[in-house]
């Protein structure tokens, strides 16, 4: 049967006599998690699919440590597990599986039997290459989170090599294969100074190896390959991509030479785990293989050794314990929040390639390390910072956990209705493409609302994401058809968003450049030490709007830093390309960058409208991500590497999300000003990711609309922009002039949310009403909608997150507006919950956009309804935060409706006032 439960107090470990002579035992109080005491009815006694578990082992709080241990139950850990209880802490979970039951002084305990696994903390997905680095040496793993994998070649050609294995597998030519591989990695080559010719000779050799391999037991039937397979563990808390699996056993990878007979322990390690997860998934894997690539290569004459690049070993039982344990001193860190000082390890510092930036983070980060300390510390509320913003991103890194943990805990059903899944696709076909992909098509039953996007990567399975055959897929086209691009031909028959921990890995990054690579200067500002200067300039950049020509003024002549507020609708792109334009002029390169690939879009837009010549810019992103009419500004990663890198050095704008400012590529860039735009929904690190590349930085933004996006609440959630318009008001420019909104329209928002700052940039934007446009005719419409703001009341039908009520008026509404001559695309419905949002997509035609706010932002449309659903006696705000109304309020030019139920929204003094204002 399997245990799971909480670790109440502290382990007690003891030595006992038995027939087998003296062993090692620990005892764990624990209490269960509901559920666990029954006896396991499934055959291999691991899956215990309970999601009523959920609050009671997700959440570790210190409450639920500290509660007395009435309902505690002593779960004993026999020999070598006791490494495994000596990590433990009271708040951490733990499993145990194939325990044993037994009655003792009329109490229940558990203990491990030989076939048990002991798994700590089964909640935090442990990387299996993590694992790797960790067994080298814990500080290795800490490093590597902080510092990533830099550009280096070692690290391409290894990329490469593995691709062209992953191409062989597949059954294509080694040649083929090769140069279009080489050819991908073109800007990477270049930006490392390597030819494509002496790249391709380098892989060519490591991959002659794997192909004579091959071709020994030629990718038979009985061989059984699939190449890359993603693997994630509910039960030993594992997740990984497997480099190839033949006859359902892993098969690693290695660009590297090994002459002994065995495989290198670490690289054991790494299939050990694998199989672990293969196993849990009803394999028995009795062998590993090890391919080590640069074996063959090797001039006979001068090596002696064993030549053959495959190496197989037997997978012991005793092995596989071994790596879980360490998986489990991994998570327990984690857990425990400390930092590893390598004195856990035996390895030794002398040999090792990292020695010196393990002195230097030990240094700087005063912490301690077995290779010793260089360097002065960072001052106390440096490192204060560090540390709270270590754990906000970890503790956002198990929110992302948690959304792996969903995938076996909800049913399909059940994710369907959280937009997480599309869960009723019927496969129609397979195509293979050039190169060795595949493209997958399948049919939706039903046109769910579910999150996707073209473009995003997903988790593509025959409908057993965990455990069944999945992989990684990227959308391409998203109808009533979706068109998916992957690896594998899967039989796809459900899609799901995949946790990517991606955005995390690079947050800690940037975090850890911004504090231990950062110009102090900049650092002064960040910590508040240091006012923001600025030169001094005359010049006039916008003669129509005087607080867009401070803000131009600002961010131009700003040594360190300027911050631009601007309120919806107030021409923050406007502003944004003339700054752009001023600091070209001058000379500068300028990295322009934005939360979201649509913002770096807008920006280019308006800089190409405001006369930039296109040759200047490059534009870094995928295919998918940039717009269809801006692609002629994407910067090719494909051809030669010379040429490739030309074109992104010689880019004096280089246009890019934040995400893409952290990755290897933009990391080598440096430029005189970063600007990024929607900066007050970036955390602070996500904004460290721009700013760390250039000496100065301009921030654009509102804090009064959609703040980060985070699942974690915690210090993330606050915008650097946020705190530094706060810190220095006289950095910051709000613009007061808005383009948008009729005044009737404009009012309560400038009131509520801007001290009545906003005003019309003109009287025509002022006097806008749904009369200007062809076609439409005010009169036509019923006199309680003429107005430019208007409410009506539906008395709200009691359900939490839908009101058919409300979604039936909004469409006859809709009907109505087109009755008076306005397109259908012309008007927006914007609601608080996915759930209310498929409810009015049901009743009004495909044309009208509806969405949620975060789908809105940045945006505006002719006519605005909003719909409420609020009943009751709204116990908090509906659109969560007040920042959400003010964007949903201020997309509207002409004509704004909001549809609630009244008495419900009275209730609540913001709505209270909101109503006053549609109302009068
Ligand atoms: N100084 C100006 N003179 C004339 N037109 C302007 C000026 N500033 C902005 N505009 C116009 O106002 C409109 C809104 O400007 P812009 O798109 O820059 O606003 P924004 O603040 O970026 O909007 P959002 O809140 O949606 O991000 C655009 O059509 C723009 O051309």
């Amino acid at each position: 049967m399997k245990v799971r439960g909480t670790v109440v107090g502290e382990v007690t470990m003891r030595t006992v006599s038995t027939s087998a002579g003296e062993r090692e035992l620990a005892e764990v109080p624990v209490r269960l998690a509901d559920g666990t005491t029954a006896a396991d009815g499934s055959a291999d006694g691991t899956a215990t699919h309970d999601h009523d578990t959920d609050a009671a082992t997700s959440t570790r709080s210190a409450v639920e440590a500290d509660r007395p241990d009435v309902d505690a139950t002593t779960v004993t850990l026999w020999g070598k597990w006791t490494e495994s209880a000596d990590v433990l802490e009271p708040g951490m979970e733990l499993v145990v599986t194939e325990a044993e039951r037994d009655e003792f002084r009329g109490e229940t305990q558990y203990a491990t039997t030989t076939d048990s696994y002991v798994v700590v903390e089964p909640s935090y997905l442990v990387d299996v290459t993590d694992v790797r680095n960790w067994v080298q040496c814990p500080r290795l793993y800490y490093l590597n989170k902080l510092s990533g994998v830099p550009l280096n070649y070692p690290v391409v050609t290894g990329t490469l090599v593995h691709e062209v294995f992953g191409d062989l597998l597949r059954g294509r030519d080694l040649d083929a294969s090769i140069d279009e591989r080489i050819e991908e990695r073109a800007l990477e080559l270049g930006l490392l100074g390597e030819s494509a010719e002496s790249a391709a000779e380098d892989v060519r050799q490591n991959a002659a190896a794997i192909e004579g391999w091959l071709e020994q037991g030629r990718l038979s039937e009985e061989d059984d390959w699939r190449s890359e397979q993603l693997l994630i563990s509910e039960t030993f808390g594992l997740k990984g991509r497997a480099d190839a699996i033949r006859r359902g056993a892993p098969v690693e990878l290695k660009t590297g030479k090994n002459l002994r007979k065995e495989p290198r322990f670490k690289d054991k390690v790494q299939a050990a785990l694998y199989a672990l997860v293969l196993e849990e998934h009803g394999g028995s894997i009795d062998t590993g293989t090890l391919l080590y690539t640069k074996n063959s290569a090797l001039d006979r004459n001068e090596e002696t050794g064993d030549l053959t690049p495959a190496k197989d070993f037997s997978m012991g039982r005793g092995l596989l314990e071994y790596v879980l344990r360490l998986r489990n001193e991994i998570a327990a860190m984690e857990a425990s929040g400390t930092v590893p000082t390598g004195k856990e390890a035996d390895a030794k510092c002398e040999y090792c390639f990292e020695r010196d930036t393990c002195m230097v983070v030990s240094g700087r980060l005063d912490q301690e390390s077995k290779a010793g300390q260089v360097g002065q510390a960072l001052p106390e509320a440096e490192l204060d910072h560090f540390e709270r913003f270590y754990r906000a991103i970890e503790e956002e890194r198990r929110e992302v956990h948690r959304e792996y943990g969903k995938l076996w805990e909800q049913t399909p059903e059940e994710r369907a209705d959280d937009d997480r899944a599309i869960v009723d696709l019927e496969f129609v076909e397979a195509r293979e493409l050039d190169g060795g992909r595949w493209e997958l098509r399948a049919r939706r039953g039903s046109s769910g609302t579910a999150k996707f996007r073209e473009g995003d990567l997903v988790l593509a399975s025959d409908g057993e994401p965990v455990g069944g055959d999945a992989e990684l897929a990227r959308i391409e086209r998203l109808d009533e058809d979706v068109v998916l691009t992957a690896d594998e031909p899967v039989e796809v028959a459900r899609i799901d968003i995949y946790p990517s921990e991606l955005t995390t890995d690079r947050l800690l990054v940037a975090l850890h450049d911004a504090l231990l690579k950062g110009d102090e200067r900049r650092k002064d500002i960040l910590f508040e030490r240091a006012e923001p200067e600025f030169e001094s300039l005359d010049e006039t950049f916008v003669g129509n709007n005087a607080a867009q020509d401070e803000a131009v003024r600002k961010a131009v002549g700003a040594r360190d830093c300027a911050l631009i507020h601007g309120p919806p609708g107030t021409g923050k792109t406007y502003t944004i390309a003339r700054s752009v334009d001023a600091m070209v002029e001058r000379g500068e390169r300028i990295l322009l960058s934005a939360f979201t690939n649509r913002a770096v879009d807008n920006a280019l837009e308006a800089l190409l409208d405001a006369g930039i010549d296109p040759d200047r810019i490059a534009r870094v992103g995928t295919e998918s991500g940039v717009r269809s009419d801006l692609q002629h500004l994407r910067l090719e990663r494909e051809g030669d590497p010379d040429e490739r890198v030309r074109a992104l050095e010689d880019a004096q704008i280089v246009a890019a999300t934040t995400a893409t400012c952290g990755s290897r590529i933009m990391k080598e860039q440096s430029f005189d000003v970063a600007l990024v735009d929607e900066a007050a929904q970036l955390t602070e690190p996500g904004t460290y990711a721009a700013i760390n590349l250039a000496e100065r930085f301009v921030l654009v933004g509102d804090h009064h609309q959609l703040p980060p996006v985070v699942q974690a609440e915690n210090e993330l959630v606050e915008s650097l922009f946020e705190r530094l318009v706060e810190t220095y008001p006289d950095a910051g420019v709000m613009l007061d002039r808005q383009y948008r909104m009729n005044q009737r329209i404009q009012a309560f928002p400038s009131r509520e949310f801007y001290d009545g700052r906003l005003r019309p940039a003109t009287p025509a934007v002022a006097s806008r009403t749904l009369d200007d446009l062809d076609g439409v005719s005010r009169s036509a419409l019923p006199a309680d909608r003429r107005d430019p703001v208007t409410f009506v009341d539906v008395p709200g039908d009691g359900e939490r997150h839908t009101d058919a009520e409300e979604a039936a008026r909004i469409a006859d509404l809709i009907e109505t507006y087109e009755a008076a001559g306005l397109d259908r695309e012309d008007i927006g419905v914007i609601a608080p919950f996915r759930a209310q949002v498929s409810e009015i997509e049901r009743r009004v035609p495909a044309d009208v956009t509806v969405d949620t706010v975060d789908r809105f932002q940045g945006s505006s449309q002719e006519v605005i309804v909003v719909s409420f659903v609020a009943s009751g006696d709204l116990d908090g705000p509906i659109f969560e935060d007040y920042r959400r109304i003010n964007v949903g309020l201020t997309r509207p030019k002409r004509a704004l409706v909001l549809v609630g139920d009244a008495e419900a929204l009275e209730s609540d003094p913001v709505y209270r006032r909101m109503l006053d204002w549609a109302r009068s």
